[in-house]
């Protein structure tokens, strides 16, 4: 059986006029990480804030842990941490002191939580170094760190790369898979870049103008933006012949039209039309196909990114 640790239920946010998400219907496994995509203003971080109890929503309802509503869901949420917008950091204070006064805030028992998640972030070293001379990087594996604090199952963390550079991005992922793998922590985490949660996320969430266009797991993703030479001609199964037997592959599908998907040899189209044609077959068509992520991105969300 799947086990959910947050479901939405056709949930809706109007601010005015202004629909700013609109029936969503999200589900988070146990031990996810789930990439949530959206350019600026497409909703990312309405949903997140009535997941996490900071906005109320106009209809629908958000199940977490299994609890829907009342003192459950209140207690449900104490099992969450969450970083959503800019973090509030105290820039004349310390990582440790940082988060000490945000252990205090939030009532969690037990100084040497303060010590553990230091070393979870990998901020042990920082000793006297103020927070207003952190690298962006810092700053956001501070905030982090405030997310982690009550050791959550499930941290939500509304574009926690935005503004890294590449380098910073790659730490990040790093330090959340560590926490996912290791620590066995579910985390929806949200971006306007596609690739920057390539190779972190398991599962996506494609939001568009309020609406969650898409669900997919990142097995399903790569499998729809993969790269191959579609080929057409007038004997597919002797085509199948000629590239196991010429072109020694067998990383290719025939299509019940007839088409082919041929995975390998991507950089020589032109071998693998020689190849066919001295093998007797008559070429319809070979043309190099698929797309990358950022154009599935686009695609589904019909039209250019402007994020
Ligand atoms: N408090 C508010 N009052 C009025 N409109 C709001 C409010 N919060 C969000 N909106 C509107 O709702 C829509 C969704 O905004 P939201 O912040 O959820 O988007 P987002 O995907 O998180 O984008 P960003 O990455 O820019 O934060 C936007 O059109 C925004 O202008």
């Amino acid at each position: 059986m799947q086990e959910y640790v947050l479901r939405t239920h056709q949930l809706t946010k109007q601010y005015g006029k202004q629909v700013a998400l609109d029936h969503a219907d999200m589900t988070v496994r146990k031990g996810a990480i789930y990439g949530f995509i959206g350019q600026n203003g497409a909703g990312k971080s309405t949903l997140m804030k009535l997941v996490t109890g900071l906005a109320f929503p106009t209809s629908g309802s958000v199940e977490l842990f299994g609890a829907a509503s009342g003192p459950e869901l209140v207690q449900a949420r104490r099992r969450m941490g969450v970083s959503i917008e800019s973090p509030a950091l105290y820039p004349q204070l310390t990582a440790a002191e940082n988060l000490e006064a945000h252990r205090l805030q939030q009532g969690i028992p037990g100084r040497e939580s303060v010590r553990r998640t230091l070393e979870l972030v990998g901020l042990s070293g920082t000793g006297r170094k103020k927070a207003r001379a952190f690298s962006l990087g810092m700053k956001q594996r501070l905030a982090l760190g405030v997310a982690l604090l009550g050791q959550p199952e499930l941290l939500v963390l509304d574009e926690p790369t935005n503004g890294l550079d590449p380098m910073g991005v790659v730490e990040m992922r790093e330090l959340l898979t560590r926490l996912n793998r290791e620590n066995g922590i579910t985390i929806l985490i949200s971006s306007h870049i596609l690739s920057e949660l390539h190779l972190l996320a398991t599962h996506y969430g494609i939001i568009h103008q309020g609406r969650l266009l898409e669900q997919l797991t990142s097995r399903e993703l790569q499998k729809r933006c993969r790269q191959f030479i579609h080929i057409k001609v007038n004997l597919p199964e002797r085509a199948a012949v000629v590239l196991e037997r010429e072109l020694a592959t067998r990383e290719f599908e025939v299509a019940a039209d007839g088409s082919i998907r041929l995975y390998a040899h991507l950089d020589r189209p032109a071998a693998v039309a020689s190849a066919l044609v001295a093998g007797g077959l008559e070429l319809e068509q070979l043309m190099p196909m698929g797309e990358d992520l950022e154009s599935y991105f686009a695609s589904r969300i019909g039209g250019g990114v402007h994020a």
